[in-house]
């Protein structure tokens, strides 16, 4: 079983993740792990924070010479915030006089329910966690999950649909073609046109002191048939998917293919009509089930939505009560992004890559990468002859 866990504060001194269940044998590129951390750090609309981190990942077992031996993989990413943060997150000692105490809990963080399960008067002891800082350890992990994917053909991309009350309307190219334009806007949108529009929009909202959210839609290309299982709600891919979008920070609502749209059309509208072809085997002209049927994936690429709620702290905050007086609290301004979905659907990439790993070791694992191709190309000869 291919697991991770992952570990670390905001402003503590780094973030961990160990991923165990890799086989041996897998080209390890650092390089490429680096690569996806840079990118989940662009996109307009970030605070300060951005411009103190360079991310980039220390790896510590599991890995010699360039590739896996099977054994546990450590990834660390240090935290260069740290050295301003070393006081008041001092790992032993008293807390020095003048600390700072959070008592203020911003209304659509973690704050306050935290605060309260948790038993902490300070709310620094929740937000530390609860922050997305740990996304970039899920986009570590998610880019340990692409090199095993890659080994089979199967890619992942995303792009922004919409922002705030933007909608960046119908894209016209392959899935290829999409992302790339994604990846040459600074805010991982498809459509050059309304690049300028949405900068502009998260300039207004930002000297508004307000903040802005976002769908972004994560596609997978080259998927076998197979992954995932009808036979129990947990081994459903779709539910897989949805379980780890969600899971991001600020994320709302997930939809798989056309989802909630789906609902508002007829049957004949929504289904995939199938296909015979002897040299394609069966096929679709239409992908509205976004390539799982079942909780199982079809072979159509996967095509998955997450939406971004604005981000909670803003410059010029909602009303709250400050949890040391109960008396309605003034205005405080704290760091913060204004938006985030750029970076949300780098994460959302990242997560969707561990999912469909971890379903792939699930069908075809084995202990070396040779002895999975050898469980993948028997299963391959199998689909072809039915
Ligand atoms: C990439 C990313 C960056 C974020 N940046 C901030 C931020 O700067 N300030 C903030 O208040 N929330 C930020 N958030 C959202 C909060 O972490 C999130 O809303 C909070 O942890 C509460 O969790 P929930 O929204 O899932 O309920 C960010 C989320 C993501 C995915
Ligand atoms: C640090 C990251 O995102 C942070 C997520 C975040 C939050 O509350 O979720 C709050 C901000 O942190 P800070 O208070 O240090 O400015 C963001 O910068 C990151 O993405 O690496």
């Amino acid at each position: 079983m291919l697991r991770y866990l992952t570990a670390g504060e905001s402003h503590g001194p780094q973030l961990t993740a160990i991923v165990e269940g890799l086989p041996a044998n897998l080209p390890f590129s650092v390089e490429k792990i680096n690569h996806q951390l840079w990118r989940r750090q662009q996109g307009y609309g970030r605070g300060g924070r951005m411009r103190i981190e360079t991310d980039q990942v220390k790896i510590g077992s599991g890995v010699r010479f360039g590739k896996t031996m099977g054994t546990p993989v450590t990834l660390v990413i240090e935290n260069r915030d740290w050295k301003n943060w070393e006081q008041r997150m001092s790992i032993e000692g008293n807390p020095p006089a003048d600390l700072e105490v959070v008592t203020k809990p911003r209304p659509g963080h973690a704050d306050l329910a935290g605060a309260l399960k948790y038993d902490q008067e300070d709310i620094r002891n929740v937000l530390e966690r609860a922050s997305a800082r740990n996304t970039a350890t899920l986009v570590a992990i998610g880019a340990v999950a692409r090199q095993l994917l890659e080994q089979f053909n199967i890619h992942v991309y995303s792009h922004v649909v919409e922002l705030g009350p933007v909608k960046v309307g119908a894209i016209s190219g392959t899935i290829e073609d999409i992302a790339a334009r994604a990846e040459q806007s600074q805010v991982r949108v498809a459509n050059p046109e309304k690049e300028e529009e949405i900068i502009e929009l998260i300039k207004k909202v930002r000297k508004e002191g307000n903040s802005l959210g976002g769908i972004f839609e994560v596609v997978v290309t080259g998927v076998p048939v197979g992954l995932g299982s009808y036979s129990m709600p947990d081994r459903k891919l779709d539910s897989r998917l949805a379980g780890a979008l969600m899971g991001i920070q600020a994320i709302k609502g997930v939809e798989i293919g056309l989802g909630f749209d789906a609902a508002r059309r007829l049957g004949s509208d929504v289904h995939d009509e199938i296909f015979y072809s002897q040299d394609r085997g069966y096929y679709r002209d239409t992908n509205g089930a976004g390539g799982l049927e079942g909780g199982v994936s079809n072979g159509q690429p996967i095509v998955v939505r997450a939406a971004m709620k604005p981000i909670p702290t803003l410059y010029k905050p909602l009303r709250s009560v400050d949890m040391a007086s109960k008396d309605a609290y003034e205005a405080s301004i704290e760091r913060s992004d204004v938006c985030a979905v750029p970076a949300a659907a780098v994460v959302g990439e990242a997560v969707t890559a561990w999912v469909l790993a971890q379903s792939f070791l699930e069908k075809f694992g084995g202990d070396s990468l040779e002895e999975i191709k050898n469980n993948y190309g028997n299963y391959q000869a199998m689909v072809a002859r039915r």
